[in-house]
Order: C-alpha cells, then sequence, then structure tokens
C-alpha cells in the first residue's frame, strides 16, 4: 500500500517565511524550490520524500533505536499531546496502554487471518515436537533387542513429523508476517496522512527530523519484527509450551525438572531489561537528535555556506554521531552479558534434566529413551528460547517504534490550536450554522479575511485584526516591509494556517481551512520538484491530467517551448537525479499547475520574486497568465506586482495602515509612496516600472 494519492495541498507547502538564502536562491538542480503550488486536487506522489528518508537513514548509523521500557509504563516524555515531549517540541509518543489498544483493535479486525497462523504455527510445533517424542521410543527398541521392523515404523514416524512440521513451518511464517505486513502498511499509510493533514506550524514545531525518523527509522524497526521477529517468536513460543507438555508427558519431574531454568531465564530478563530500556531510548533520542541536525544542515546548507558554518556544524553532527557510537557500544556490552546469563540458565536446566533422568531410569519411573528424550526436547529449545529472549529487545524496539508512530497518529489535527488556546486570543469565530445539514456553498469567488487575529505558537501576536475583501476576479496586491505579516496573510487565506480568530469567507461563506483549499490555490515560496517524470510532476495538480491538458498549461504559462526541446519532451525525468531545472523553469512548472488545477481563487506568495532579472519578463508573463480571470492575491515584494494589481494592501506590523488603487496611494504620499519612491530610487532607469520587470506596466495596468 502507498500513501494516499489524493491529499490535496498542505506537503507541496512550505512555511509563511520561506527559508531564503543570501543569494536569494535555491540553485539549481536543488530538490526545494522557491515556489510552489498548492491548491484544491493537489496530490501526493507515493514516492515523495524518499529523498529525506535516505538522507536520515544515511545519518542513522547506529542500529535502530529502541526505547520502550520493559514493563510497559509510559515514560515521561510518553504523554500523548503535542508539545508534551521532553523537549517540548517532540511529536508526542503514544502511552503503552493505548499503543496495545490500537495493537489489540489491529488484530481483532483481522482476527480470522491472525487466528489461522496461530493454528498453523501450533501444528507446525507439535509436529515437529513429534520425532524428539518417539526418538526416546526408538532408543528403547534399540536397548531391548527389537526387530529391524519396528525400528523402520518408528523411523517412519519421525519422517513424517519432521515434514510435516518443516512444511508447516513455512506457511505459519508467511501468515504471521503478512498480517503483521497488512497491519504496518496501514499504519504508515495513516501515519503520513496524518503528518501530512497537521497545520505547517505543527509540523515546524515538531521539526520535520522527528517526524521523517519516525517515518523511516521506526517504521523500519517494526517492518523488521513484522517479517522476522514476530514470526520466529511466534512459533518459538509455540515451540516452547508443545516441549514442555511433551516433557511433563514423559515423567512429570522431568517437565520439573527443566522448569528450574525457567526462574533463571526471568531473573536473566528482568536484570537486563531495566538496564536496556533507559539506554535504548537514551539511544533512540540519540539517534533521533543526530538526524535533526543532519536534516537541518542539508535544507539549510546555502545559510551554511553562507556564513561559513561548516565546520561548527560538523563538529556538532560528529558530537551527535559520538554520542550514538557510544551509547551503541554500552547497549552491545550490557547485550553481552545478558547472553552470559542466558547460557547460565541452559546449562542449569540442562543438568537438572540429566541428573534426574538419571535416578528416575535407577528408580525404573522411566527409560533409558524417555530421559534421552527429555534431555532432547530441552535442549532443542536452546534455539527458540535464545530467540525469545534475544529478539525481546527488537520486539521493544518495535514496540517503542509502534508507540511512537500511534503517537502520530493520535495527534489531534488542529494540533496548532493545542497551544494557543492557552493564550488570551479570542476564540475563532464560529462557522454560521446553516438551517440545512449540507454545507453551505460559494456564491462566487470573492475572498474576504475578517479582524484575523494570528500568533505562531509561544510568539507574540503577528496580525491584530487584519480585515481584505477581494471582490471575485479582482487582483490585489499585499505590500509591507519584511515581517509585515503578508505571508501569514496569504497562508491564512490559502488555508494553510488557521487564524486564531477571525473569519475567512469565500463568496460570501465562511470556510474551514480544508474546506478553503478546495477553492484557493496558493504559490509559496519553494516549490518541491518531485524526481519522475516532469509530466507527473504537473499531475500532482490534477491526476487525470493527460499529456495535451498539460502541454496547454505549460503553454499558456511560456514553458512548452523548453518543455518539449527537453529530452524526453514531457517524460523527461526531473527532480533529484533527473534533468536539471533552472530556477525560472521550476516556477513556471508551479503556475502550470496552478493552471491545471485551475482554482477559482490564486495567492501568488513570491512566485517570482526569486527569479535572476533575465527571467523575471516571462515569469512575470507566466504569472498574469496563469492568473488571467481569477480572484488573485499578490504578496508583491517587487513594487512592480502591486502596480499591475486593481488594488493595493499595505500592510506594517500586522496591521493594514494604506489601501487602493497604486496612482492613488502615490499621489496619497503616504507609507505606499514612501516605498515606491524607495523602489523607484533602487531601480534607476528612465522607465522604472519597465525596467525592473522588462514589462510596460501601463500596458498591464487596468482601467481604473
Ligand atoms: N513559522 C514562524 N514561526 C514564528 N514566527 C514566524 C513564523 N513565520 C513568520 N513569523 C513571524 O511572523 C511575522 C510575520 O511574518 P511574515 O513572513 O508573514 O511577514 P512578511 O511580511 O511576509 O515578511 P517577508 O517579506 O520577510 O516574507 C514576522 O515577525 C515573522 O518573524
Amino acid at each position: 500500500m502507498t500513501t494516499s494519492d489524493k491529499s490535496p495541498g498542505p506537503d507541496a507547502t512550505t512555511t509563511p517565511d520561506g527559508a531564503t538564502t543570501p543569494d536569494g536562491a535555491a540553485g539549481p538542480g536543488a530538490t526545494t524550490r522557491p515556489a510552489e503550488v498548492a491548491g484544491p486536487g493537489a496530490t501526493t506522489r507515493p514516492d515523495e520524500g524518499a529523498g529525506p528518508e535516505a538522507a536520515v537513514r544515511s545519518g542513522g548509523t547506529a542500529p535502530s533505536g529502541k526505547a520502550r521500557r520493559p514493563d510497559g509504563e509510559v515514560r515521561p516524555e510518553e504523554v500523548a499531546g503535542p508539545g508534551a515531549g521532553d523537549g517540548g517540541d517532540r511529536l508526542p509518543v503514544a502511552g503503552a496502554r493505548r499503543t496495545w489498544a490500537w495493537l489489540r483493535g489491529e488484530l481483532r479486525a483481522r482476527w480470522a487471518a491472525a487466528a489461522l497462523a496461530v493454528l498453523v504455527g501450533a501444528v507446525g510445533a507439535a509436529a515437529s515436537v513429534v520425532p524428539v517424542y518417539v526418538l526416546g521410543t526408538l532408543v528403547d527398541l534399540v536397548d531391548e533387542g527389537a526387530p529391524g521392523s519396528a525400528i523402520v515404523t518408528v523411523a517412519l514416524v519421525i519422517l513424517a513429523g519432521a515434514l510435516i512440521g518443516g512444511l508447516a513451518t513455512g506457511p505459519a511464517t508467511y501468515l504471521v508476517s503478512r498480517v503483521c505486513e497488512q497491519m504496518l502498511a496501514d499504519l504508515r499509510e495513516r501515519t503520513v496522512a496524518r503528518a501530512l493533514s497537521l497545520p505547517v506550524t505543527a509540523l515546524e514545531r515538531f521539526g520535520k527530523g522527528d517526524l521523517l525518523s519516525r517515518v523511516s527509522t521506526d517504521t523500519a524497526a517494526i517492518g523488521k519484527a513484522a517479517s522476522t521477529v514476530v514470526p520466529a517468536m511466534i512459533s518459538s513460543f509455540l515451540l516452547g509450551v508443545v516441549s514442555v507438555g511433551a516433557m511433563a508427558g514423559l515423567d512429570w519431574r522431568l517437565g520439573l525438572a527443566g522448569a528450574v531454568a525457567i526462574p533463571l531465564y526471568v531473573l536473566g530478563l528482568r536484570w537486563y531489561l531495566p538496564r536496556a530500556a533507559p539506554k535504548y531510548a537514551a539511544e533512540r533520542r540519540a539517534v533521533a537528535d543526530n538526524s535533526q541536525l543532519l536534516v537541518e544542515s542539508m535544507q539549510g546548507v546555502r545559510t551554511v555556506q553562507a556564513y561559513r558554518l561548516e565546520g561548527r556544524r560538523l563538529h556538532r553532527i560528529g558530537g551527535a554521531s559520538r554520542e550514538v557510537h557510544d551509547i551503541s557500544v554500552s547497549v552491545f556490552t550490557l547485550f553481552t552479558r545478558f547472553v552470559g546469563r542466558v547460557n547460565r540458565a541452559e546449562f542449569f536446566g540442562l543438568a537438572a534434566i540429566l541428573v534426574t533422568g538419571f535416578f528416575l531410569v535407577r528408580q525404573g519411573s522411566v527409560t533409558v529413551g524417555e530421559s534421552a528424550a527429555a534431555a532432547v526436547l530441552f535442549h532443542r529449545l536452546f534455539n527458540p528460547i535464545g530467540m525469545l529472549l534475544f529478539t525481546f529487545d527488537e520486539i521493544q524496539a518495535a514496540g517503542a517504534s509502534l508507540a511512537r508512530l500511534v503517537g502520530v497518529i493520535d495527534l489531534d489535527p488542529g494540533a496548532d490550536r493545542v497551544e494557543t488556546a492557552a493564550r488570551p486570543l479570542r476564540r475563532p469565530t464560529p462557522a454560521r450554522s446553516t438551517s440545512s445539514a449540507r454545507p453551505a456553498e460559494p456564491r462566487d469567488a470573492s475572498l474576504e479575511l475578517s479582524d484575523v487575529h494570528f500568533s505562531y505558537d509561544g510568539s507574540p501576536e503577528v496580525l491584530h485584526g487584519v480585515s481584505i475583501s477581494l471582490a471575485a476576479g479582482s487582483r490585489v496586491a499585499l505590500v509591507g516591509s519584511t515581517g509585515a505579516g503578508k505571508s501569514t496573510i496569504a497562508a491564512i487565506a490559502a488555508g494553510i494556517l488557521t487564524p486564531g480568530s477571525g473569519a475567512v469567507r469565500v463568496g460570501g461563506v465562511e470556510l474551514a481551512p480544508d474546506r478553503l483549499r478546495e477553492h484557493v490555490a496558493i504559490i509559496t515560496q519553494e516549490v518541491h520538484v518531485f524526481a519522475g517524470p516532469l509530466i507527473e510532476d504537473l499531475r500532482l495538480a490534477r491526476p487525470d491530467a493527460s499529456p495535451e491538458e498539460a502541454a496547454a498549461a505549460l503553454a499558456a504559462v511560456g514553458a512548452l517551448e523548453w518543455v518539449t526541446a527537453l529530452p524526453g519532451g514531457l517524460d523527461t525525468v526531473v527532480g533529484e537525479g533527473g534533468h536539471e531545472l533552472t530556477t525560472a523553469q521550476v516556477q513556471q512548472l508551479a503556475l502550470a499547475r496552478l493552471m491545471l488545477v485551475d482554482p477559482p481563487i490564486a495567492i501568488l506568495d513570491e512566485a517570482t520574486a526569486e527569479a535572476g532579472s533575465l527571467g523575471a519578463r516571462t515569469l512575470e508573463e507566466s504569472a498574469i497568465a496563469a492568473t488571467r480571470g481569477r480572484t488573485t492575491l499578490v504578496v508583491a515584494h517587487r513594487l512592480t506586482q502591486a502596480a499591475s494589481a486593481d488594488r493595493v494592501i499595505v500592510l506594517e506590523h500586522g496591521r493594514i495602515v494604506e489601501e487602493g488603487g497604486h496612482a492613488e496611494l502615490v499621489a496619497a504620499g503616504g507609507r505606499y509612496a514612501e516605498l515606491w519612491r524607495a523602489w523607484e530610487a533602487r531601480t534607476p532607469a528612465s522607465s522604472p516600472r519597465q525596467a525592473v520587470t522588462g514589462i510596460d506596466l501601463t500596458r498591464t495596468l487596468p482601467e481604473r
């Protein structure tokens, strides 16, 4: 199974303040690009995230981490609630009870398959004990000098038992691992789906490294357990039960002698597990921290280079890796000491059986063959018991990983509001209920933000009652200095961020963020080019788009020419490891996706701001073509974008300070006029507006 391929926009979005680099460009070939479209119908490709996962894996030099406490108690960080982790910013980990409940629920849902697996396993275990049981009879027959025919019969029974046991093992393993794999696939799918449905602010707060290590390292730990450890454990357990039963069947005292080993095994486990659990937890944390550090360093590589932070980053990564290494070594040392205790238990168990058998044979209670069979039965348990004990930590690790994934599944989709609720914000205005159960449909493509307040987690409010209204089909530019709140407004209007209070309406109807995304598409500052054919990248916006429709969208934004000139045209493999696209080309792809999404409302957040001056003209034209006929909100860092809008809204410190047409505001001599003069001064040319974009804006300016 794969992740849903119908998840809307959020996966394709970026932080409102997007990581800008000193040179302002992500560089050719970079996977993350300075513009991104997300919106109605946008989808998640099954292969997405392969890169970061690989990065985490390559960083995860240590064996899969382990963290569950043996007694299944809830660790301090195992508090089901966002932000309740030990660092305050980790994704939550489900408690032991909740994890068991999840497991039980999943098994109940597959009870028939699970029961069949156990049944086949039990038959296999019973059949494989038969040869040892009968071996005792064979010894006695030989001892008594029985005829060859009797021995042949016993030998045939041994053969049949071994055959049935062997034949049943394969299907039993297959059936158990199939149930486990199905549960894992479901779990992985639901984890990714929930992560994608999380608000961007929540994802930022938790850190992508933690999420990636859960989806990769934790899933791998569970996957390993599901395919190998759990089936082996179940068959070992069944074999153990059947063998002890068989020993007791020979003579109860032999069974009791074998049972001498049990308390020793238990003591060994009780010695090991409490010591191992904190070490595994520390190892898991160290691996996650190391992953986070690596992901951050890779994602911020330009900033790292620009500020010459390579040495310091490498030093920190080296330190984190050393910590992982040291903890892993101490985990292994502990494990070898545990092995010694297991060997001791085996020795005492076998010795007890042999001594008991000796005396029982002497007093005539059992035969030599029966005593030998008991010893062999016990000896045959060495491997299964060792398997049970030595993989206990892997099961623990899988349990810890399971708790981490269940923690993500249980996350409240409105996780970013959990913390903001503690702050003195007005509650969001409840959506007006309609008389019928059906949600009201917007009557047109107008967009309205009404008295919107917003603050990022734990930070002071950044929007203080912003109200903006865009008539259907109009083009409005948001202008303001850095940090004024433009991108935040864009993200709220697109349904990426949820306002602390206030309302967002489309066509007069207040819509929740998820419904808002059905009507609004946004191009943000980062575009992710997914590895694969270019047409598939376009189909993220509309999965059923035909090559002709994709070509038409590309043509509309002026990109068809260069796409057809690519070696494979629409089928050229782009993204990580594929054909490298320029920043401007990537931005045009984002605009073509917007065309395919065909939303009534479009939001451009610096869609062209990162372009080099040579591509600026083309991109400006592409952006105008892509948004023609749509209600458009443009975050205009380049004031030429504002000059071409129907209306300009000037924002400062989270408040609207001016609003009106470009010419009107310039004439008014206020804040916009000030910004415009500064802009003109920065772009000396006979016709500043033309010089910046290469477009004669008087042609594109609407009639006023
Ligand atoms: N993810 C975030 N977490 C915390 N604070 C944030 C976050 N994103 C933005 N901010 C803060 O919110 C305020 C508004 O930021 P926003 O990015 O909306 O401004 P902007 O006008 O778009 O700025 P710019 O032109 O630099 O993009 C700023 O003070 C910024 O530091």
